[in-house]
């Protein structure tokens, strides 16, 4: 028999069981203690973590609080010109310079601010740099902290005019400041340093890419600022035109008061190439004005387009509408458009409709979507701002509808014509200036410097003229090696010029061609003049008798288009009066036709075989009220 364990007991008269039994307790109450202790810990760091996370959100809390209520944000928006001027500033302001992703675009005429990443400033670089800046970036302004991030999180995208897709970002301006008037100086300043960088330069914003952004105006492009009296008019026609817009600049609380509208028109009409566009450029160079110009032949600008890009103008800029005739249907348009009215209808619709467009867009070619309301509403500031400048240019003013022209949509208007013999002669004297040209300057000069230079300008001269023709590929004639000297100034050579130029015959664009291509050798520009322009007509009579006999074989076409239409009218005539006179066709199975005029197999052929067979004789409308 076995005792039972558990009974036993050792030397000291404890039982083994109760031993085990104090050994865990005694386990237990350690691991209590080290559990407690744990907790006690655990808790702790719970409350301490909680405190100091508290804290953080608490923190970060107050700070957005703080710049919420304590600081100004200003969004600038690419597209609009003031993300321009911020830009500018920016740069100028040297805020970028920490940065170290850069875009990388070959130097153009389109506005980029970009760092310049050479040390040497002599350099001028056909790179642009333009940082990417995504990250936030402090600096100070007029002991100010202003903090600056650039964003694209609008999702506002535009095409360009090389038709990519281009996103749009913004920069946002942080001000620690409660006073607004920080940040109507910081624009203010902004502007000024964009226009001072700009004086030399002409700024043109121009509609070329369908642009359904924040703003129409989809590119930049600055041309060097040209002087007015580099354009060659009549006298008084440019000074007059200046006269008159910036007194119009400088009058408007007048118009306020007198309650008209403040805005003027200008339409500046004549042939290609005398100027029209290079005044209005030169003019904004003057006036210090930017130009916002669209073309209405974009196959993108129509009423809605055209209307949402001059309200997006501002204030005293030029807006530009070059060829505004383009709205308006040309004589050959007219005749194409009774030609499309006049067309067989196919199917429900005419086949040489281009689809989509308004009735006077559908012509040989499509000249505008706009319609004359939209650009006569537009004109008169609908949903535009005033103290606008508006040109428009035009080669063709009699096609314009009379409603344009009214006073109060055009204030002034300016006729261009071809160079008179004034022009042509201001022109050479403007090509050879006498500061450029010593050798051929005014009596009195130093004989032997003029007798040496001659030699060697007739040698150059004949060289030019033969290595640069013109681009209407008419080579200009050598000089004469034994021109005679004492003429041989520059008043003179312009005189013998423009006496060989047949006044109203010529644009100032083609003699400013000649010239170019003997811009080093006036002598070979005054004696090869009269060569070239029998060349000119030449040509230009070689087109002119071209261009008739395409014209005649148009005409006989349309002729021809319109005696086949109205002799298929007549014989559709003659068909049904014959058919009136003998109306028992045989094969005619429509039963309700044969019901109609007596046949005895009325009723027995399907409505559907008859229609196609009775149509090869009846008239169409009979066929179709009898046989469906
Ligand atoms: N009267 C002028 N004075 C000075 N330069 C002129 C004159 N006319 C034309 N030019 C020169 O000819 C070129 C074309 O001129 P511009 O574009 O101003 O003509 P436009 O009348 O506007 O022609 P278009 O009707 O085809 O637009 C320019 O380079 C310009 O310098």
């Amino acid at each position: 028999m076995y005792p039972d364990p558990t009974l036993q007991q050792d030397a000291e008269g404890t039982s083994p069981f109760l031993t085990s039994f104090l050994g865990l307790s005694s386990i237990f109450a350690a691991l209590g203690m080290v559990s407690q202790a744990y907790l006690g810990s655990s808790i702790k760091l719970l409350i301490l973590g909680s405190v100091i996370e508290t804290g953080r959100r608490l923190f970060q809390w107050l700070i957005i609080r703080l710049r919420f209520q304590y600081s100004i944000t200003a969004q600038f928006d690419e597209g609009d010109p003031a993300y321009q001027w911020i830009l500018l500033f920016l740069t100028q302001e040297n805020v970028w310079r920490r940065s170290s992703q850069f875009v990388v675009n070959a130097t153009n005429s389109r506005r980029k601010w970009s760092v310049k990443t050479w040390a040497d400033p002599k350099v001028k670089g056909n790179a642009e740099y333009v940082p990417t800046y995504q990250q936030p970036q402090l600096f100070r302004w007029r002991g100010r902290w202003l903090e600056i991030k650039r964003s694209n999180e609008s999702g506002e995208a535009r095409f360009t005019s090389a038709g990519t897709f281009q996103q749009l970002s913004s920069i946002l301006v942080t001000m620690y400041t409660l006073d607004m008037g920080l940040l109507s100086e910081l624009v203010e300043d902004a502007r000024q340093r964009y226009i001072e960088v700009n004086r030399p330069n002409v700024v043109i914003h121009l509609a070329d890419a369908p642009n359904f952004g924040p703003t129409p105006w989809s590119s930049v492009k600055q041309k060097v600022r040209r002087l007015l009296n580099s354009i060659i008019l009549p006298e008084g026609v440019v000074d007059a035109l200046v006269h008159d817009a910036q007194e119009f600049i400088a009058s408007e609380d007048w118009y306020v008061e007198a309650g008209i509208p403040h805005r003027r028109g200008y339409l500046l009409y004549g042939p290609p190439g005398t100027g029209k566009t290079s005044t209005i450029y030169a003019l904004a160079g003057a006036l210090n004005v930017e130009i916002y110009s669209l073309s209405l032949a974009s196959s993108f600008v129509d009423d809605a387009f055209l209307a949402r890009a001059a309200s997006s103008i501002p204030k005293n800029s030029i807006f530009l509408i070059e060829d505004i005739d383009c709205a308006f249907p040309s004589r050959d348009d007219e005749d194409e458009l009774a030609d499309f009215a006049a067309a067989p209808v196919q199917g429900g619709a005419r086949m040489a409709t281009p689809a989509g467009f308004p009735v006077q867009a559908v012509g040989r070619a499509v000249r505008s979507l706009v319609t004359l309301s939209g650009l006569l509403n537009v004109i008169d500031g609908v949903g535009s701002e005033e103290g606008k400048l508006f040109f428009a240019t035009t080669n063709y003013i009699d096609r314009l509808d009379p409603a344009l022209l009214r006073p109060g949509r055009i204030d002034h208007k300016v006729q261009y014509e071809l160079s008179t013999e004034e022009q042509a002669r201001a022109l050479f004297v403007r090509f050879f200036p006498e500061a450029r040209f010593p050798d051929f300057a005014s009596p009195p000069y130093p004989a032997a410097a003029n007798s040496k230079s001659a030699e060697s300008q007739s040698q150059t001269e004949t060289n030019e003229s033969e290595s640069k023709p013109c681009p209407q590929d008419i080579a200009p004639a050598p000089a004469p090696a034994s021109a005679p000297l004492a003429r041989d100034t520059i008043p003179a050579l312009a005189m013998t010029f423009a006496s060989a130029v047949p006044p109203g015959e010529l644009s100032t664009a083609e003699l400013q061609c000649y010239l170019q291509a003997h811009k080093a050798t006036p002598r070979a520009a005054a004696a090869g003049v009269g060569a070239w322009v029998a060349d000119v007509r030449a040509e230009r009579d070689a087109r002119k008798a071209r261009e008739e006999e395409r014209e005649r074989k148009a005409r006989a076409r349309r002729e021809r288009m319109t005696q086949e239409r109205e002799g298929g009218r007549g014989r559709e005539v003659s068909q049904k009066r014959a058919r009136a006179r003998e109306p028992t066709p045989v094969s005619c199975t429509c039963a309700k036709t044969k019901a109609a005029i007596g046949d005895p197999e009325a009723g027995e052929a399907s409505p559907t075989e008859s229609g196609s067979e009775f149509s090869a004789y009846a008239d169409g409308a009979l066929q179709a009220e009898d046989c469906s």
